[in-house]
């Protein structure tokens, strides 16, 4: 494993009792690498981010990360597709606890500045049942970004929100997460190649690696709408979607 490698996962096999979700899977991430995996429901994408996660470990293989063993809760931010906020905390409380928690100092005026970079700074004194779901998930964006962790790991963060919202969160998340390795599961192949560097695409269960894409379109200077409408955008998008339409195909 170079020392630019954030993420390596050997030969890495996971089984529940008899049931291989994933594996075998090799994948290696540098550092500030933004990886989208895609697939069909119940290929392991999930299964993967745990493994990453240090929540699982692997039946067979090795996973490292930052050159070690992941332990669970520490160096990586985690945000699901529901927020799990803390409602009797406002959304700065939130943010101050996971700093808290995490052992990391920071001033109200650092809080704020964080959420004011998600667009927040007009709710941090509101209880997080009084601002809505795009917000919630917002705040749990904030609260992974707020803990110094070089790695941010998604799980659908996006799944049950409107498509507006949506959009804007995949807007802001492309912007803030430029300086972290970031790995992100999702079912949308439009999702995946905006936001991704990189895309890999698994395989139906067992989950293993059917096609490992660099997306390689400008990251900065262009707005959402003009990247969209870039045909290289077009052709990877269609090329990502042809291999998981060809692997759900497969076992239906
Ligand atoms: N705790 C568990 N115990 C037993 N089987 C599990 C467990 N978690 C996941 N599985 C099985 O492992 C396989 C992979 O599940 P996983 O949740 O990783 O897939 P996924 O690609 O994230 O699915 P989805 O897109 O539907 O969220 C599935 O067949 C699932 O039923």
């Amino acid at each position: 494993m170079s020392s630019a490698d954030a993420i390596k996962l050997a030969d890495v096999e996971h089984r529940y009792g008899d049931v291989t979700a994933v594996g075998p899977v090799d994948l290696t991430v540098p550092s500030g690498e933004f990886l989208v995996l895609v697939g069909a429901s119940g290929c392991g994408k999930s299964t993967l981010l745990r493994l990453i996660a240090g929540f699982e470990e692997p039946t067979f293989g090795t996973v490292h990360t930052s050159g070690s063993p992941p332990v669970p809760g520490r160096g990586a931010g985690l945000v699901f597709q529901q927020p799990r906020l803390f409602p009797w905390r406002s959304v700065g409380g939130n943010i101050a606890l996971a700093l808290k928690y995490a052992g990391q100092s920071a001033s109200t005026a650092d809080v704020e500045l964080l959420l004011e970079r998600v667009g927040l700074h007009d709710v941090a004194r509101r209880r997080t049942w009084q601002i809505s779901g795009g917000q919630q998930q917002r705040v749990a964006i904030a609260r992974a970004l707020a803990v110094d962790n070089p790695l941010l790991l998604l799980d659908e963060p996006f799944a049950a929100l409107d498509a507006l919202t949506r959009e804007r969160l995949q807007e802001d998340l492309r912007t803030v997460s430029a300086t972290r390795t970031c790995v992100f599961v999702t079912h949308s192949v439009d999702e995946a190649v905006f936001l991704g560097s990189r895309v890999v695409v698994l395989t139906p269960r067992p989950g293993r690696v059917a096609l490992d894409l660099p997306i390689d379109l400008p990251r900065t200077g262009i707005t959402p709408d003009e990247l969209r409408g870039l045909p290289e955008f077009a052709a990877l998008r269609a090329e990502v979607g042809a291999a998981v339409r060809s692997r759900t195909e497969v076992t239906a």
